[in-house]
């Protein structure tokens, strides 16, 4: 590990904190994605809208510079989990004050946040294993003052006997590693757009993810009907052909009929964009 200077650790830490407050806004945007906020609208959302994702992303930017620099080369232990939990509670604060209460980042604080703290304890940067086995070992780790919440997340994990987010980040983010950043690199390396390869990034993720924003709000019917259609999706070429344009319209229309919004998806493709920019080798991040 190279040893830096404060002056550059804090400018680091900054670069992390804006990096992910990046990804947060390019996932946002990103169009079109079934189901979800993005430039073209509220997808299946009452009470979100990209300026208030956007908001949100904004006022999340502290609590990410927080967890960079509270985890600068620490190792993963409980006194640091115990940090990292307050300050992404703290982080879930900030966004509800700047949306008025409506939860637009909840799932994307856990996973960027832990991310971004990995990054913060391998000194700013790190390939994308050790980046996320780390990640996986705070998250693993018990947090003594962590609300006990029936969330919706923790009862659809135990109605439908599925993973949810903690055990995505518990087991290192193998939707993030084993499909959505191949995806990532094979979609930009046939030709497709950035655009398109995302798509199609978040599309791998929705083919097996046990999203439980989307059993919460349309039941295993819904979510087979997402992992269906992101599988049809890739199988018509992907989103860069005629083929897969089509069926990605007509998952969009299926997500909609049935209220669905695939949002543990999305918190997963900004953690995907993250480590594509903090690991890869010819990056200009740093
Ligand atoms: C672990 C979290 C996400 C709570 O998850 P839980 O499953 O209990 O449910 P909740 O409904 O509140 O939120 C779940 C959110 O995760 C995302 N999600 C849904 N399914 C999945 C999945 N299979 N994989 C990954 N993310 C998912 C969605 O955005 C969803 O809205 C988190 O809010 C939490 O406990 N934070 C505590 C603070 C902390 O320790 N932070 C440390 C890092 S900053
Ligand atoms: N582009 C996006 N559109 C919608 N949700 C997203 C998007 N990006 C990320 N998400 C994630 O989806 C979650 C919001 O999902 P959801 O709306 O199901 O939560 P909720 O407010 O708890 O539930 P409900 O809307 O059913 O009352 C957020 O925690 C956020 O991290």
């Amino acid at each position: 590990m190279k040893l830096l200077s404060q002056t550059q650790a804090e400018a680091q830490a900054s670069q992390l904190a804006t990096l992910a407050r990046d990804c947060l806004i390019d996932e946002a945007r990103l169009s079109p994605k079934p189901g979800l906020v993005d430039s073209r609208g509220n997808g299946a959302h009452q009470d979100l809208t990209l300026a208030l994702m956007e908001r949100s992303a904004h006022s999340l930017a502290p609590t990410f510079l927080a967890l960079a620099r509270h985890s600068w080369q620490r190792p993963a232990d409980i006194a640091l989990r115990e940090t990292v939990g307050r300050l992404g509670r703290d982080g879930e604060q900030q966004m509800m004050a700047a949306t008025g209460g409506v939860n637009t980042h909840r799932g994307a604080i856990w996973a960027l946040g832990l991310l971004v703290s990995a990054a913060a304890m391998h000194g700013g940067a790190a390939s994308a294993d050790p980046l996320t086995r780390t990640a996986a070992a705070l998250a693993s780790l018990p947090d003594r003052a962590a609300p006990k919440l029936f969330s919706k997340g923790l009862k659809a994990t135990h109605r439908y006997r599925v993973p949810g987010a903690r055990e995505e980040a518990q087991q290192a983010f193998p939707h993030v590693m084993k499909l959505a950043l191949p995806q990532l690199l094979i979609s930009r390396a046939v030709g497709a757009s950035e655009s398109e390869a995302r798509l199609d990034a978040l599309m791998a993720i929705m083919t097996s993810l046990s999203d439980t924003c989307v059993l919460s709000r349309a039941g295993m019917a819904g979510l087979t009907a997402m992992q269906h259609g992101a599988q049809a999706v890739l199988l018509a070429g992907g989103c860069r052909t005629a083929g897969g344009k089509l069926a990605l319209a007509q998952l969009d229309r299926r997500m909609l009929a049935l209220n669905a919004s695939p949002g543990g998806a999305a918190d997963l493709l900004a953690a995907t964009l993250f480590i594509d920019r903090v690991c890869s080798p010819e990056h200009t991040y740093f």
